[in-house]
């Protein structure tokens, strides 16, 4: 019979050696009630059957309640008492037999899909606790939505021009005419736009551009645009990708840096041999609890991906892990399946918080959050969202429950940690990044030191992303204790399933891209498509584009509440949007099943971005296309891309007519456009309003309680945050050999040059000759009356009576000193009252009076004027008035 062990303390993976007898967690050979689960509804191509022991019966979606659990308990073990040879999994005591697979329940099935696929329910995840974490916030004011506005602006639009048409006798310009030439665009264009391999050789200009650099570029397209028609400016050709990766290995193609190889040799732990048979590897043989396979079954996933089956095992040990694998490669479940499986065995009687999820956006929280639920729904694990954006006070009293996982952004978290009472990460003995290489860039590094700093040295570390670096100096910031490097695909290799194609835009025809955009969503990808922009303003006015072309859209970006973000995810999700407007806010982790394509309308600054941008699509071994607008600008990435493409890219052509179809019908809207933003202008000035008028009343109402609450801290200024953002980025800059400077370097140099050799600016810079004659003559004069007011006023200083000089006379009509010397007079007239070391100064008043004694009535007043003498009321203080009264 197993010994019992009783385990306390911080929860310890080679502590957790033996499953106690009272464990609770019941096993697949637990002698229990079989229940069936249908736990694949939206299978396409296979009935997903598991037949699983022990679970509840009457909602198997439910974890086991306490009763149950008692039962289970007892089961298990009447299972071991019939069965000794039942152990706990490899990693509670890595020299534990191994349940063999005839022990396993025969009925627990997965009928597999032929091989990797999509086969879950209808989605992973679901914003439902996160919006309804937002709605307990406020009561929100019902606003308008940009959709409502559009509709309006549109019918406005289409009642005016129908009058016009009416006044003018009929030139038809309404609407329906413009929706008659979008059918006519779309006949007309289907097959122009196929892309054949004669396409791809016909364009030279285009590969020449790319492979090419800056300088021979401009040159070439100068001669090219005199030749060149129209058309050809809108778009170019392309070349073989072939000839593009040649040029760029040529280009690019560096030294072997054999010390950072040793230093990466000594730094990583030896990867265990994938296993000699790991195709036919299933989640019943990686030996994981029922609880846990229940719920990866409920998830429809029925074979473990490369990632997953490489990690499991190895993050079940509690060895440090840095992991990538191509996006949609199923990264999430890879870490949080076997984290569940460990928190089964943590001691219960400990309540404490010993996961810890980071992740680099709200959304990409709350979809991790959605999937470790549904892969958790079987077991008692508590999980707790603490990212940005959503009301930190919910926030604060779920972590006093101290729940076992918390998934957060780095900046909440902190904040939580100075902030939130009694919370600390001193208990945390997991540490997983995800996306861990956005978390080492610009802003993050600092918080990431911040957090690393709180979290004790002995916890385990997982690092994962589908760009994770492999620098050594990178991850020795994590303090990462021999890690074990997991890469399954090259970090800059995209899926296999991905169709690359590129739009050339060239720089005099930048201000075609919404046409472009506008005709490739009418005409070509005309559902499931996300598109991307640079900036949140672009995304928004395309939203308005979009609205009065009748297309479909959602937009997500920073400058949306957070309930409008999450709002947004899921209307797309669920198809009632045909497209998402996103910032590269959407760019990495998120995972919306069936996107068909992904647009760039602008290239995103670097490759890593690009490779997270593009992996929206062709994810969980589906395919899908990614079809870029390229600047001139952005030469460098898509040199990139084309170098890592596994397959060929292509070149895709607009026709040039339908982009200036696009552009006339786009230019007509100015005004309705703008309306629109008028309309957006006046309800934010309303709700800046209303805010103001509930934030002075809130004031009045709560004033003692916001007064007794403690202020708010961070762990640094705002400009050291404004400095490690900087750092982050010229560090990722030179990963990626982007050769761009910083807005500081940019704002520096600039400086350095306006401080360079020129001279100092006078004041006069810009002005003609005689505006600076005139200045001159002006400032002269200027000079001279202040030089003439001096001199006045010394004249008159000098031209003054001499106060000691007349209180001397009577004196001197008195006896005469015979030892004074007649000097010592001369010298009290050239020192005047001034010379105070002999009393001078404080004799004058009382000599003073004396004086005016002898003075008319006109002089006296003079005396004053002069403030020769002062008026004996301005020494009485108004209490010694008083007083003498
Ligand atoms: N074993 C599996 N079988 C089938 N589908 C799976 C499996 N594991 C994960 N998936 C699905 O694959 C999709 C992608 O997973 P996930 O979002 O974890 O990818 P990722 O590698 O983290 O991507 P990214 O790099 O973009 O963050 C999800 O829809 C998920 O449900």
């Amino acid at each position: 019979m197993a010994s019992k062990k009783v385990l306390d303390g911080p929860f310890d993976p080679l502590k957790l050696g033996t499953i106690e007898d009272d464990d609770d967690v019941p096993f697949m050979d637990d002698d229990d009630d079989d229940i069936e689960m249908n736990s694949v509804p939206k299978a396409p191509t296979a009935k997903t059957t598991v037949v699983v022991k022990g679970a509840n019966k009457k909602h198997p979606e439910k974890a086991l309640t306490k009763k149950e659990k008692k039962e289970a308990k007892r089961l298990a073990k009447q299972t071991k008492q019939t069965n000794p040879s039942t152990k706990a999994p490899a990693q509670t005591k890595p020299d534990t037999a191994p349940r063999k697979e005839a022990e396993l329940n025969p009925d627990f099935t997965f009928e597999a899909d032929g091989g990797f696929g999509l086969s879950g329910p209808g989605h992973p995840w679901d914003f439902t606790l996160a919006k309804a974490a937002l709605r307990e916030k406020r009561n929100l004011r019902a606003e308008t939505s940009i959709d409502e506005k559009i509709e309006r602006v549109r019918k406005a639009s289409k009642k005016r021009k129908v009058a016009v048409e009416e006044v003018e006798g009929g030139e038809e310009i309404g609407e329906e005419d413009s929706e008659e030439g979008e059918d006519e665009v779309v006949g007309m264009s289907g097959d122009e736009e196929e892309i054949s391999d004669e396409d791809s050789l016909s364009g030279e200009e285009f590969s020449m551009d790319v492979s090419g650099d800056e300088e021979e570029e401009e040159g070439s397209e100068s001669e090219e645009g005199g030749e060149q028609s129209e058309d050809d400016e809108v778009t170019s050709a392309p070349r073989s990708n072939r000839q593009l990766q040649n040029a760029s290995d040529s280009e690019t193609e560096e030294p072997n840096d054999i010390l950072q190889e040793k230093r990466k040799a000594e730094y990583f732990a030896p990867a265990p041999e994938p296993s000699a048979d790991e195709s036919s590897e299933t989640f019943t043989t990686m030996r994981l609890s029922r609880p846990i396979l229940k719920g990866v079954a409920s998830m429809g996933f029925v074979k473990p991906t490369a990632i997953q089956s490489r990690t499991i095992p190895i993050a079940l040990q509690g060895t440090d892990i840095c992991g990538s694998a191509v996006t949609g490669s199923g990264k999430t479940a890879a870490f949080v399946i076997p984290i569940l499986e460990r928190l089964l065995f943590r001691p219960k009687n400990v309540v404490t918080t010993r996961v810890l999820i980071l992740v680099p956006t709200r959304e990409l929280g709350a979809q991790c959050h959605s999937v470790a639920m549904n892969l958790a729904k079987f077991t008692d694990i508590q999980l707790c969202l603490c990212v940005g954006g959503l009301p930190s006070r919910i926030q604060e009293a779920e972590l006093r429950k101290r729940p076992d996982i918390v998934i957060a952004t780095p900046g909440r978290l902190i904040d939580h940690i100075h902030n939130s009472q009694s919370f600390n990460l001193d208990s945390i003995e997991i540490l997983i990044m995800d996306e861990a290489d956005r978390m080492l860039e610009d802003g993050f590094a600092a918080e990431l030191n911040e957090i690393i700093k709180n979290t004790p040295k002995t916890r385990q570390t997982m690092l994962f992303s589908a760009t994770m670096t492999d620098n050594v100096d990178d991850l020795i910031k994590l303090s990462l204790n021999r890690p074990v490097r997991l890469f399954i695909d090259s970090t800059t290799s995209l899926t296999t399933k991905l169709v690359q194609e590129f739009i050339r835009i060239r720089s005099h025809r930048e201000e075609s891209r919404p046409a472009i955009l506008a005709a490739l969503c009418s005409r070509t990808y005309k559902t499931e498509t996300i598109i991307f922009f640079r900036s949140k303003a672009a995304a928004h006015h395309m939203k308005i584009l979009f609205g009065l072309l009748g297309l479909k859209a959602a937009e997500l970006h920073g400058n949306l509440t957070q309930l409008q973000r999450l709002e947004a995810l899921e209307l797309f999700r669920d198809r009632k949007v045909d497209f998402l407007l996103a910032t590269d806010l959407a760019s990495r982790g998120l995972d919306i099943a069936g996107i068909k394509t992904v647009i760039n309308y602008d290239m995103p600054k670097n490759y890593a971005q690009y490779v997270h941008r593009v992996g929206r699509t062709a994810r969980a071994s589906q395919s899908g296309r990614a079809v870029s607008l390229v600047g001139e600008a952005d030469r460098q990435v898509l040199k990139l891309a084309i170098k890592n493409s596994r397959d060929e890219v292509k070149h895709r052509i607009v026709p040039a007519e339908v982009v200036r179809k696009y552009e006339k019908r786009i230019g007509g809207w100015e005004e309705e456009v703008k309306s629109v933003y008028r309309e957006e202008g006046d309800e934010k000035e309303l709700r800046k309003a209303e805010m103001e008028v509930t934030k002075a009343s809130n004031l009045i109402e709560y004033a003692e309680e916001i007064r007794g609450r403690p202020a708010r801290t961070w762990f640094q200024s705002e400009k050291e945050k404004q400095e490690s953002k900087e750092l982050g980025l010229a560090k990722h800059n030179a990963d990626f050999g982007i050769d761009e400077d910083t807005p500081m370097q940019v704002g520096k140099k600039r400086k350095a040059e306006s401080l360079g050799d020129k001279p100092k600016r006078t004041g006069m810079d810009g002005l003609s000759r005689h505006k600076k004659r005139l200045r001159l003559a002006r400032e002269e004069d200027v000079k001279e009356q202040a030089a003439q007011v001096r001199a006045a006023r010394s004249a008159k200083h000098a031209a003054r009576p001499g106060k000691i000089t007349q209180l001397a006379a009577p004196k001197a009509s008195g006896p005469q000193n015979p030892n004074k010397r007649k000097g010592t007079f001369d010298d009290e007239i050239v020192k005047g009252g001034k010379k105070k070391k002999d009393g001078g100064g404080g004799g004058a008043v009382k000599k003073g009076k004396e004086e005016g004694k002898g003075k008319g009535k006109e002089e006296k007043k003079r005396d004053h004027k002069l403030g020769k003498v002062r008026s004996v009321k301005s020494f009485k203080s108004k209490s010694k008035f008083k007083r003498r009264k």
